[in-house]
């Protein structure tokens, strides 16, 4: 890895921000720039960066970061430009220019269905709600007037304000497909998330408002469109009318599975020209990988991603669907935990939440409960052992309020654990579990100090995952399903949909699956979440 000095010589990439490291750049003023996050699941990261603060890439084509030379009088208008390159939207007009547009058939102010689509395509209202392709959502919000302000993403010393603008999401009034011409499928793939039938039955009723009628889920992820036993399962909504109200996927999900090369086919074998992936990280690689392989076939299909992860890991985004609920689900085991802890003597109750890479779920549920004494996250370093670490601050914990709880997400102290590099069928690596690590640790140490400790040790993942989602998530899933057949009918494709800013908008896959989002310790959050805590340092 290069050093900064090596990385920042006329040209920075962005983004950075305040907090970590003080540099010089060629005629400038200090520069203090984000420490850039190692990438936390390598198998999705290409090898070669092209400088310390350069992003690593995700997938194939994935876009460049931007990098500018600050002494260029014009490096603001040429940044933005950047910018807007970066953050296109693929459409299927880029490799079949001539594809015809048509108007919409989803319309906004007649509603009365049309049986016969040919030549009965109505809407043509002066005032019609669509969106106009040139509508943009501003990514970032705050003009920072100093390096030094709380959270602070500068690019140049003064934090100049440069805008960056992304694509807004919703239906616009030309459509690319004929919708009874579409077979559209739908496909969840990873870890269950509560919200995935909410999606599944927006993009149903979506489409068929559309007009299609060929509508088909792929049982159990990608691998459904490999294996042989697996039979696609028709979708009406009739079919996926309840569905919302459990939760779970009506369609299965699974890890691992068959090569894009494979999954293509079988699309073209199907007929299959909009393909909906519901998934984290790792799906949208895929998917990003299906259109590119479309393109590179000359298919004219739309790839759409509606974003899936509890861990709410992806980047941009305010959240990500089933991220609300996993929060709220959460503090019902912390609260247990405390119930617990508090009506034992010298109680201590531990609560594992989910987060791979991130702590945002440990962080928010600590926050939300009121009730958690420490919150252990994988990005903020900790001992558990020694004079600064946990088990001391524990005891000081029992002898002064005679109970504690500690929440604790999966990924957090992996360095402290021994490594088997077990993989999961998707390549993802097999954590060790924390949780029942630090339960034992704190046995030991309480033992060797001779103070009678009751630990309780609460690991709720799944019954998490599996709850239905709340009223918050239950509108962002709408939303989100019913702007993923807005994006697919207007043409785009490699496109996910998030929100961002409480606006909604499409973004290229690569962008928001580059590295897994993670708290920043920098970040007013964790500090809030500190405050909230009373937690001292572990280091
Ligand atoms: N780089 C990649 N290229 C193509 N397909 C991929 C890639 N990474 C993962 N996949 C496929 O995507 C699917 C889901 O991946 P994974 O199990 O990592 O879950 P995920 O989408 O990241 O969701 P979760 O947040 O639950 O982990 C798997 O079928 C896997 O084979
Ligand atoms: O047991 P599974 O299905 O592999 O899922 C576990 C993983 O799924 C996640 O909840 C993400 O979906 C991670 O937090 C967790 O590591
Ligand atoms: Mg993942």
């Amino acid at each position: 890895m290069e050093t900064l000095s090596q990385a920042i010589t006329s040209c920075v990439s962005i983004p950075y921000s305040s907090s970590s490291f003080l540099v010089r750049s060629h005629g400038l003023s200090s520069l203090i720039l984000r420490k850039p996050r190692s990438p936390a699941n390598p198998s999705l990261t290409s090898s070669s960066r092209s400088s310390s603060f350069t992003r690593a890439s995700a997938v194939e084509h994935s876009k460049s970061s931007v990098s500018i030379d600050l002494s260029d009088p014009n490096w603001k208008t040429k940044y933005e430009r950047e910018f807007e390159q970066r953050f296109s939207i693929p459409h299927i007009t880029d490799v079949f220019p001539d594809a015809e547009a048509i108007r919409s058939t989803f319309c906004l102010k007649m509603r009365s269905p049309t049986e016969d689509f040919v030549g009965g395509y109505p809407s043509d209202e002066e005032w019609h709600g669509y969106i106009n392709n040139n509508d943009r959502v501003l990514l970032k919000v705050i003009s920072y007037s100093s390096p030094t302000s709380a959270g602070a993403e500068c690019i140049d010393s003064d934090c100049s304000w440069v805008e960056q603008w992304i694509h807004r999401a919703g239906p616009r009034e030309k459509i690319y497909f004929r919708p009874e011409q579409v077979k559209a499928a739908i496909i969840t793939c990873g870890g269950l998330c509560p919200g995935l039938n909410d999606v599944i039955r927006h993009i149903v009723i979506t489409l068929e408002i559309y007009g299609v009628k060929n509508i088909v889920g792929i049982p159990f992820g990608y691998k459904g469109f490999s294996d042989k036993d697996l039979t696609e399962m028709p979708l009406s909504r009739k079919v996926v009318q309840n569905i919302h109200l459990s939760g779970g996927s009506l369609l299965g999900v699974s890890r691992g599975g068959p090569s894009v090369s494979e999954i293509v086919d079988s699309m073209e074998e199907r007929g299959i020209n909009m393909l909906f992936v519901l998934g984290g990280n790792g799906t949208h690689a895929g998917a990003n990988a299906i259109h590119n392989e479309c393109r590179k076939r000359k298919m004219k299909v739309a790839v759409v991603g509606v974003p899936k992860t509890i861990d709410n890991d992806i980047l941009h985004m305010d959240k990500t669907f089933g991220f609300d609920t996993a929060v709220e689900e959460a503090q019902r085991a912390i609260n247990s935990a405390y119930i617990e802890a508090h009506s034992a003597y010298h109680g201590i109750g531990i609560v594992k939440l989910m987060g791979r890479n991130s702590g945002f779920i440990a962080m928010q549920a600590s926050l939300a409960s009121g009730q958690v004494d420490i919150c252990l996250i994988p990005e903020v370093p900790f001992n558990i052992h020694g004079p600064n670490g946990v088990l001391k601050h524990l005891k000081y914990l029992i002898e002064t309020k005679g109970s504690a709880v500690i929440c604790v997400a999966e990924g957090a102290g992996q360095n402290l654990l021994e490594k088997t590099n077990a993989k999961d069928a998707s390549g993802n690596t097999i954590l060790g579990d924390f949780g029942v690590h630090i339960q034992q640790e704190t046995k030991k140490y309480f033992k060797e100090v001779s103070i009678p400790v009751d630990v309780k040790y609460i690991d709720p993942t799944y019954m998490i995952r599996a709850v239905r989602a709340n009223a918050s998530d239950g509108i962002l899933c709408t939303v989100l399903g019913q702007n993923a057949v807005h994006g697919a009918f207007a043409g785009y494709s490699g496109i996910t949909v998030g929100i961002i800013n409480t606006h909604y908008a499409y973004l290229p896959i690569p962008e928001v699956i580059a590295y897994p989002k993670s708290v920043d310790p920098n970040s007013r959050m964790w500090h809030r979440c500190l405050t909230s805590t009373g937690q001292p340092d572990f280091i």
